[in-house]
Formats: structure tokens, sequence, C-alpha cells
């Protein structure tokens, strides 16, 4: 028999990427094409679904060749995608109507406001775990259905269809519109309880029924993707979707209630396993599905989403042109001792969890003449660990079972000084995983369960390898006065933005 192999698609913000993973769960190929990021006025962000789908065409053909396989190969192909952004294509020609909406895109603050007020924000998050927020899907999707001509009649006749970028890909590779129940946790219209379509919030948002996807596990056979690609998937098994972050916390193994890792990208997010009941926060944090494998009971996790760490150190790099790459921003902040004190709070689009305050704006803080370049880098390094520590803090206060360790993957996670940091500020332990490409590893161990490539999840739990761990080393008081001042830096970020309109 020829070895057989499971393929994940990461459809992320930035990038695509496909990842082929063998049963071992260790990579065998890796492909990765970027996509446009399209600006149209300030706080707006889009992107082109179409360019997005030609991307993950590609990235799927070069995996497959680098692993020099065919569709014979795999067992099964899994999805996982950036949150959130929002899509709406015509179902006769596959068209979309409209770039998609992505998740950092603040357009729907006006409408948000409108909402609060007639509807009042418990009645949202009772029922989906999500504050109001710009960050969701639902108020995008409202946002189409305002602004594209004729979009509302069309929708009503079933003749467009809504989904995030699960949604789309599976579309485009079985012809089926279906989503998995992490990526519809995140459209503030879905009933957390039912884990279905919300009547009465799509009602409040003014969406048509007919125009949503069906919701599905994140772990069983959608469809096999013979038309995609022209034929170059063949039959093989679409049989997996998680929004990404979820997809991490399944590829980190945390399947118990208690274990959380954050992932440290472009944003950064911390994902607590609860079990099978939905805890809801009072400090902050969303309440959201971290998956479901197939008609077993789904699991629900806490999340703390933060919008800006990995993006300010590109801040660093694109705006002030203090370093060349992102890694340098480690050996600039080793040039000195300690922040010089220097705090950096980047609430570039206001700030995430825990505050939720779309009136806040970055601030440096504690500048003085004695501040230097190198003090900047690690206050920029400095402030992921902080807004990490303010989750930890959140989470910590609504589970009421401190978190003992935190595995942790990501771009970021390379950076030595910044990990040591966050075990020091948290003071707790903090691993890292030798497959730091967790999110696709994910993908692929939910696609592999499913066609019964792995058989449970003890299994894939034995393949986790430790590569690193720092012991948190702060001195206790020491971390105190710097929390106290990351803190006063917080504050001065707030009500920044007077009038959002
Ligand atoms: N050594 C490093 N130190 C600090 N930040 C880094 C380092 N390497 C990469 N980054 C940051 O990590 C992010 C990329 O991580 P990645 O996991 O690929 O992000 P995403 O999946 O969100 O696109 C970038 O924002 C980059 O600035
Ligand atoms: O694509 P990423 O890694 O930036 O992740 C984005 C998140 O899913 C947004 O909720």
């Amino acid at each position: 028999m020829t070895d057989q192999y499971v393929a994940a698609i990461d459809q992320g913000t930035t990038s695509s990427r496909c990842i082929v993973f063998d049963a071992a769960g260790q990579i065998v190929s890796v492909a990765q094409r970027e996509h446009r990021q399209i600006y149209p006025r300030p706080g707006w962000v889009e992107h082109d679904a179409e360019e997005i789908w030609a991307a993950v065409e590609q990235v799927v053909r070069e995996a497959l060749a680098k692993a020099s396989i065919g569709a014979d190969g795999l067992v099964a192909i899994g999805i996982t995608n950036q949150r959130e952004t929002t899509v709406v294509w015509d179902r006769a020609t596959g068209r979309p109507v409209h770039h998609a909406i992505v998740w950092q895109d603040t357009r729907t603050g006006p409408l948000l406001r409108r909402l609060e007020s007639e509807y009042g924000e418990q009645r949202f998050r009772e029922r989906t775990g999500l504050p109001l927020a710009t960050y969701f899907a639902g108020p995008k999707l409202r946002w189409l259905l305002e602004n594209v001509d004729g979009l509302r009649d069309r929708a009503e006749r079933g003749e467009v269809l809504f989904g995030t970028m699960d949604s789309w890909l599976i579309w485009k590779l079985t012809g089926r519109h279906l989503t998995d129940v992490t990526n519809a946790s995140r459209t503030l219209l879905m009933n957390l309880h039912t884990l279905d379509w919300d009547p009465e919030l799509l009602d409040a948002l003014g969406v048509p029924a007919a125009m949503l996807p069906e919701i599905r596990s994140s772990a069983e056979v959608y469809g096999t993707a013979g038309r995609a690609l022209d034929g170059a998937l063949d039959e093989v098994p679409v049989a997996s979707a998680l929004g990404d972050q979820q997809a991490a916390l399944f590829g980190q193994t945390c399947f118990q209630p208690g274990e959380a890792k954050c992932t440290y990208g472009t944003g950064s997010f911390l994902l607590l396993n609860t079990g099978e009941s939905p805890v809801s926060s009072s400090h902050g944090l969303l309440t959201t599905v971290g998956y479901r494998i197939g008609d077993r009971p789904a699991t629900y996790a806490l999340e703390g989403a933060i919008a800006v760490t990995g993006s300010l150190v590109q801040w660093l790099r694109d705006n002030l042109g203090l370093i060349s790459s992102a890694p340098e921003v480690e050996d600039l902040a080793r040039t000195v001792e300690d922040n010089g004190g220097c705090y950096v709070v980047p609430a570039f689009s206001g700030l995430f969890a825990p505050h939720w305050r779309s009136d806040a704006r970055g601030v440096i803080a504690g500048l003085t003449g004695y501040v230097t370049k190198g003090h900047l880098a690690r206050a920029v390094l400095e402030a992921t660990a902080w807004q990490t520590r303010e989750v930890v803090d959140a989470m910590n206060a609504d589970s009421e079972v401190a978190l003992r360790r935190l595995r942790v993957d990501g771009g970021m996670v390379a950076n030595g000084l910044l990990m040591q940091f966050l075990a020091d500020v948290l003071d707790v332990p903090v691993v890292r995983p030798q497959i730091s490409e967790t999110t696709c590893l994910g993908a692929a161990y939910a696609a592999g369960l499913a066609v019964g490539f792995w058989p449970d999840l003890a299994t894939l739990r034995a393949q986790w390898r430790q590569d690193a761990q720092w012991q948190p080393a702060m001195e206790p008081a020491h971390r105190d006065r710097e929390l106290r001042n990351w803190r006063k830096a917080v504050d001065r970020t707030l009500g920044w933005v007077e009038d959002e309109d």
C-alpha cells in the first residue's frame, strides 16, 4: 500500500497555505501565497474572494507537487480560515457580489450603535456569547444588504449566498453551501445553545434565512472535491472546517477543560477549553464553540481576542523603519536592559478583549529623553505580553480555575525574549510545541478523524511534542510595578475618539 496523507488549507488574513501531513502529524510539504489587502477608506479592509480562491487552488497544487503525491495519496482535506470575514456570492454564477469585508474592518460602528439602542447588547450576548462589535460577521452582512444595489431582494429570493471563508471554500470545492459550527459561532447570528441560526437575531439584523449556509460539525465529510481544480483532487473527501483559532486549539490537542493555547500572529487569540457547556464571561471574553466532532456534543471555549500584536512589529518595520525584518526586533530589544520607562499600547483599531473599546487609540507613554529605539523595541514586544496578561486575568476571573501553563504557537513564538517576558508577566510556564503550524495541523487532525485515518483524540494527543519551555523568573514586586504602569498607559488610550461617525 502506498503512504497516505492528509492535507489542510489555511486561508488566513494575509495569505493562504496548504500543508500536507503524514500519519505521525509531521509536515511533508508546505505552499503559501499572499493576497492583496484592499483599504478603500481608513478603517475599511477588504479581500477579493476570487483572488483568494485562485491562491488556494495554486497552493493546493504546489503542496501536492512538492510532496510528490496525487489525489490518490490523500485520505482527506481539511479547511481552516480567518474568521468573521464575510462574502456574499451569486448562487448561479458563483461570483462574489462585492469584495469580502474583513474581520478588522470597522465600517459597521454606526450600525452597531443603532442595534444596541434598539435591542440592547445583552440580548445578543446571552444568545451568541459575543458583544456587539464591528469584529463579527452578521453586521458586515447587514452592511452589504444595505449597500449593494438590489441585494436584499435577491437574498430573499435565495439567489445570493452568504458565507465566511470556510463556506466560500467548501462551495468552491464541493458545490455545497455549508459552514461549520465554530465559524457560525462568530456571526452574532447563531444561538450558542441550540447551535442553529436564531430567528430573532436574524430578524434584528435583517438577514434573510434563505441566504445562510447549513451549520454542520467541524469534522465530517461535507462532500468530495470532484469538480474543483480541474479534477486535481479527484474524489478526495472535504472532511473538516474550523475557524483558525479553534483549529490551533485542536492542533495543540487542548482537549481537556482547563487547557489553553495562545496563537501569536498578526493579532493574538487565547482560547481556553471549557468543556461541553458554554461559560459566559463577565470580564470581556468571548464565548465560542471550540470544535464539534461529528455528532458528538460540542466543546466550548472562552476566548480572549487581541487585535494587534505581530502587526505592531510590522508597524515598527514598515511605518517607522526601525528594523528591516520582524525577527530583528529581538536583536534591537536586546541592546537594552529594560523598557527605559516606555510603554506602547497598540489600540490601532480600538481595543479588543477584555476592553472592547472602539474609542481607544494607540499611545506611547512614559517618553523621556532617555528612551532609545532599543527601549521602544522592548516596549513593542512587552505590549504583546501585557495584552495577554489582561486576557489571562479575565480568564482566571471567569473560569475560577487559574491557568497553570500556556501552550503557544504562531509566527511570534520564534522570539525567545518575548517568550521569557511572557512567562514572567503571566507567572506560569510557557510551552512551545515542535510543530508550530498548529492551525493547519488542527484542521488536518479533524479531517483525518472524520475519515477514520486517526482513531481517536488520545492518538492525536500522543503525537504532541514539546520544543521549548520558559519558566517565570521575574521578581513579583517588579512585575506588579510594571503592570501598574501598563494599566496607566492603557487608561490613556480610552476615549480618544469622540465621534466615530
Ligand atoms: N521573531 C519575531 N519576533 C516578533 N514578531 C515576529 C517574529 N517573526 C514574525 N513576527 C510577527 O508575526 C506575524 C506573522 O505570524 P503568522 O503566524 O504568520 O501570522 P498570521 O497567520 O496572522 O499571518 C507578523 O505580524 C510578524 O510581525
Ligand atoms: O488569519 P489570522 O491568523 O490573522 O486570524 C484571524 C482571526 O481568525 C480573526 O478572528
